[in-house]
């Protein structure tokens, strides 16, 4: 059994702020039982992008995160920020998991990038933001963690090729236009498909640049249950049960028939009816 925090914030501009906001966040958490903390993506920052909010591993946001890690000896992962991609002008959008002794052990690049054009939001980040290419899976303490951020979640083949893994984590900062309609039964459907849980940590509330969230962080268990479904801004603490997995995975589809299927032709196409 594992214990985790699944964090909803309200983030904004104030980087320092936001940061004073997590720290206090890992250390009740960590007072909770928390092994592994989760936070949403643009945790530290929620708004336009600058020149000086792209980060390193030794900005302000890794180190103080790490910081707080090794003070209360919980893994985080930090569900996403802006890191140094070469290009400047086009950061990576990064989920960075720090283990316990406060050290960065994994980075996952988003590989889908955002781009909506309805009538109430306008958005394409990779006019800004570089796409990654390289899945990671996390092992933490023999429970093995896939990354992934926010619109990824639209793409089913990433998860099916993460899948073995025993949690997708999927942080984001989801739009209340395309939240309301699709955010829980795209999770769930991950879940349900990969027999893993999902854990997806949000931000809610209204971030200063007028993007509406949805919020609703939510933790599903691999049988599409959900667990939790955080309102307002704080966490849920979920129980990770290996049996709970095992469980799911010998009533249907095992770990090796989940994995990503070569398919033996092109389609076959055929015309009925004239
Ligand atoms: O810009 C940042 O600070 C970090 N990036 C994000 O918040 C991105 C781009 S705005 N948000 C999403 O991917 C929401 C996806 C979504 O809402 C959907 O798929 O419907």
């Amino acid at each position: 059994m594992m214990r985790v925090a699944v964090v909803q914030l309200s983030s904004g501009p104030d980087r320092d702020a936001n940061l004073t906001h997590i720290e206090g966040v890992i250390e009740r958490a960590a007072a909770a039982g928390a092994a592994l903390v989760l936070l949403p993506e643009a945790c530290s920052y929620r708004g336009e992008l600058a020149p000086d909010l792209v980060e390193d591993r030794n900005g302000p946001t890794l180190t103080r995160i790490g910081a707080a890690a090794r003070r209360n000896e919980v893994a985080v992962l930090v569900g996403g920020l802006w890191l140094d991609s070469g290009d400047p002008a086009r950061p990576y959008n990064a989920s960075v998991f720090i283990d316990p002794a406060g050290k960065v052990v994994a980075e996952y690049n988003k590989v889908h990038l955002f781009r909506l054009q309805s009538v109430d939001v306008s958005e394409d980040e990779g006019s800004y933001t570089t796409a990654g290419d390289q899945l990671v899976i996390v092992e933490f303490n023999g429970i093995s963690f896939g990354l992934s951020i926010c619109y990824d979640l639209r793409f089913p083949e990433l998860y099916r090729a993460l899948s073995g893994a025993d949690v997708l984590c999927v942080p984001s900062n989801f739009s209340a236009v395309t939240g309301t309609a699709h955010w829980e039964p795209l999770l769930r459907a991950r879940a349900i498909e990969n027999l893993c849980y999902v854990l997806a940590p949000a931000q809610e509330g209204v971030s200063e640049d007028g993007f509406v969230t949805h919020g609703h962080s939510l933790a599903v268990d691999p049988w599409g249950r959900v667990l939790a479904d955080v309102d307002g801004t704080e966490m849920a603490i979920v129980e990770l049960d290996p049996a709970v997995l095992a469980e799911a995975r010998a009533a249907l589809n095992s770990p090796a028939e989940v994995a990503p299927h070569v398919y033996s032709r092109d389609v076959l196409r055929v015309v009925a009816g004239g």
